[in-house]
């Protein structure tokens, strides 16, 4: 028998960090954890110390004192806690679309003169993936070749080696699909893709903070991801990018095009051309955006404490619950998400021709989900932050609500 809600909160050893989150003692239920990660209440007090400390104590002498190496420093710890990643790959600053660009640049630049011209992508790949990609393919004359997915399956070994070949320049790729949360093989996608010559993107937006990942051991190239998800940063809260070490040496490493001062060779020389300075320093461009890069440290704090192993483990049971629940509850819903814990990533979606209607009376109703075409209900179930309670007691919700539509 499935266990209750009631049990599987009282056997979590997670439960325990829950109210160290603000809003979890009140009765809404979120479940869109990634989209926006709820604050730690310790953020509230590094926020008004840093105004007062930093900001205010410190002023222009706080980017000498730390300021201006926080997206190296911030980038190394996200690498060690979330990424799988060695030292020196990771920066952080941006928004993902304009790190997805720098990235997709950078790699197209490596595959120049080698008679690579096209990018990979799958039709299921997050819109800004997509565009960016299309950007960049136009920019740099080169061609899209798409992989058709259905979206439970994701994409399988078998589909990207269709897809690549001699022309392949790269394959850019979610990790954590957005609509199903199918959860891709990370290291045998970035096999497929070497194999063939082609450097490998990863997305990794949906699985940082919630997925292990193992971005030095894959032999990935390429990856970004943002924060403000499970790792809390906030609305905005700047993304990451990491560059595998062997791509920052040598005369053909990485470049990217926006060629800021932030990323030049000695900023303050204020030189009359661009240099590119050594290591990951130089996929940054202006000036880092300090007071966005907060709040994740705090997340990254509890992650660290609790591990990511404990937080997947908490994740798959959390996700499977609700998976049996919604089949208890909405046998009319179909599952638009793998049923394998092993492909799926940490949230769960559920289709039905009215949940765009649904989802709209749950929000009025204090219960927070998504809607993702096509009749898609998304529950972003985020391990530290969401109780089973929170789960059972939105899908009972989801069949009040459905009942009321349909009587
Ligand atoms: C997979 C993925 N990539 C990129 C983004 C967004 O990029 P940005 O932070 O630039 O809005 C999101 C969510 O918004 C996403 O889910
Ligand atoms: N980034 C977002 C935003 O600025 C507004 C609303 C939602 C978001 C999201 O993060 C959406 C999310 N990436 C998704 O997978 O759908």
């Amino acid at each position: 028998m499935t266990p209750t809600a009631a049990e599987l909160d009282a056997a979590d050893p997670l439960a325990r960090h829950r109210d160290r989150f603000v809003g979890s003692e009140s009765p809404l239920v979120y479940l869109d954890g990634n989209s926006l990660g709820r604050p730690l209440r310790v953020t509230a007090s590094r926020l008004a110390a840093f105004v007062d400390d930093e900001w205010a104590g410190r002023l222009i002498r706080g980017w000498d004192e730390s300021w201006f190496d926080l997206p190296l420093v911030l980038g190394d710890r996200i690498g060690r806690v979330c990424l799988g990643a060695a030292p020196g790959q990771v920066a952080v600053g941006d928004s993902t679309t304009v790190l997805l660009y720098k990235a997709m640049r950078a790699a197209a630049a490596l595959q120049e003169g080698t008679g690579r011209t096209e990018i990979v992508i799958d039709r299921d790949n997050f819109p800004t993936d997509r565009y960016v990609a299309d950007g960049v393919a136009r920019e740099c004359g080169l061609t899209l070749r798409w992989i058709e997915v259905d979206t439970a399956a994701g994409v399988t070994p078998e589909l990207l080696t269709e897809a690549v070949g001699e022309r392949t320049a790269l394959v850019a790729l979610s990790h954590v699909a957005y609509r199903s949360a199918h959860l891709a093989d990370g290291a045998e996608l970035t096999r497929i893709a070497h194999d063939a010559g082609a450097l490998v993107l990863w997305d990794l937006s949906h699985s940082v903070g919630s997925v292990p990942v193992a971005l030095d051991a894959w032999g990935a190239d390429l990856a970004v991801g943002c924060s403000y998800k499970y790792l809390n940063g906030g609305p905005g809260s700047p993304a990451f990018v990491y560059v595998a070490a062997r791509l920052l040496e040598g005369e053909r490493s990485a470049v990217q095009p926006i060629q800021g001062w932030m990323g030049a060779a000695d900023p303050f020389l204020m030189g009359p051309t661009y240099a590119p300075t050594a290591g990951i320093r130089r996929m940054l461009s202006g000036t880092p955006p300090v007071v966005g890069m907060l709040a994740m440290q705090d997340m990254l704090d509890l992650i660290e404490d609790v591990g990511m192993d404990a937080v997947r483990a908490k994740s798959r049971v959390l996700t499977g619950f609700a998976v049996e629940r919604a089949a208890e509850l909405l046998p009319e819903a179909a599952l638009a998400s793998p049923r394998d814990p092993d492909r799926r990533g940490g949230h769960v979606t559920f289709t039905h021709p009215a949940m765009r209607e649904v989802t709209a009376e749950l929000w009025r109703r204090d219960v927070i989900p998504d809607y993702r075409d096509p009749g898609g209900l998304r529950l972003g179930l985020s391990p530290l932050s969401t109780s089973f309670g929170e789960v059972e007691r939105g899908l009972e919700v989801v069949r009040e609500v459905l009942d009321g539509l349909s009587g």
